[in-house]
């Protein structure tokens, strides 16, 4: 943890907001030509996209539920706090999976053993997706190791004693990700990708807040469970019909601020074979 004070200079931060900037301008732009679209046409009809659906949103009395400023509020959470994240989680465990045969197979298994039980192209369930277990450690093992959001910030609301250091009240405290997650006094071998370390978390002994990828606390995420359908409907789909390998050998990757491969993981993919 790093106590900060308020004036903290973060360049990368400065850009990924110039960046939303740019994007809330482009949201903006598509809210009127959507809106237009739906006066024109009375009432928004099936298969609409969020933009449309959420204008379309109407009270007893006719009357819009959401201004334009909060529709584009909204498509920003989705655009900004939603997408980025669970795409680079998906990235890092298809690069995981590249390098790591044992772990692949397992998956494997475990979405055949699901799929077996359902006609062609008949759709996912609840359950399905509560059965997908190993699945998700492997995404918590590599939100761990790479977590999407290196950190944020809480402001003390008192004077903090923290292991020798005084917390003044006011500060902001910089959490990170990182950090926590490679503390070796939580997580047993941090370095190392083990999945089966968030088996039988009840009986685990990692105290609160050390599994932080999602934050903590009364603002902590509350995308997770959405991030959760998404990343294990599409490693479904992904382990069932595809093999791939990476193109590249530099598995470094670089945070601006959010972590990408250095190459942008080129992968050679190819369909799958039931004796592949
Ligand atoms: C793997 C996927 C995701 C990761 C790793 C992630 C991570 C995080 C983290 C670390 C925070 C800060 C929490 C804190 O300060 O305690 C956060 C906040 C937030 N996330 Fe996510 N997120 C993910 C997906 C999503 C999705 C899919 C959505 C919405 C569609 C979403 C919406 C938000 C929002 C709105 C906040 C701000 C909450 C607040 O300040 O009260 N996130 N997320």
């Amino acid at each position: 943890m790093w106590a900060v004070p308020l004036n903290l200079p973060f360049t990368a931060f400065s850009r990924s907001l110039k960046a939303s900037g740019r994007a809330r301008r482009v949201l903006e732009g598509i809210t009127r030509e959507k809106k237009a679209s739906v006066l024109e046409q009375g009432k928004a009809s099936g298969n609409n996209d969020l933009i449309t659906c959420l204008l379309s949103l109407t009270d007893d009395r006719g009357e819009r539920v959401l201004t334009d400023e909060e529709i584009v509020d909204n498509a920003m959470v989705a655009l900004i706090a939603g997408h980025d994240t669970s795409s680079i989680l998906m990235t890092f465990m298809v690069r995981q999976l590249a390098n790591d045969p044992a772990t692949l197979a397992a998956m494997v298994q475990e979405h055949e053993e699901i799929a077996k039980n359902k006609a062609d192209g008949e759709a996912l369930t609840w359950e399905d997706l509560a059965k997908m277990k190993l699945t998700w450690r492997v995404a918590q093992e590599t939100l761990r190791t790479v977590p999407p959001i290196f950190g944020s910030f809480r402001r003390a609301l008192e004077d903090i004693e923290l292991d020798g250091y005084h917390i003044p009240k006011g500060w902001q405290v910089f959490w990170t990700a990182n950090v926590t997650h490679m503390d070796a006094s939580i997580f047993h071998e941090p370095a190392k990708f083990d999945p089966s370390r968030f088996e039988n978390q009840s009986a685990s002994a990692a105290p609160p807040c050390s599994f932080v990828a999602f934050g903590g606390g009364p603002r902590i995420c509350p995308g997770i469970e959405f991030s959760r359908i998404e990343t294990l409907v599409t490693m479904h789909h992904l382990v069932r019909h595809f093999r791939w390998k990476l193109c590249c050998k530099e598995n470094t990757f670089v945070r601006d601020p959010m972590p990408t491969p250095l190459h942008g993981l080129p992968i050679e993919i190819e369909h799958r074979t039931s004796s592949s």
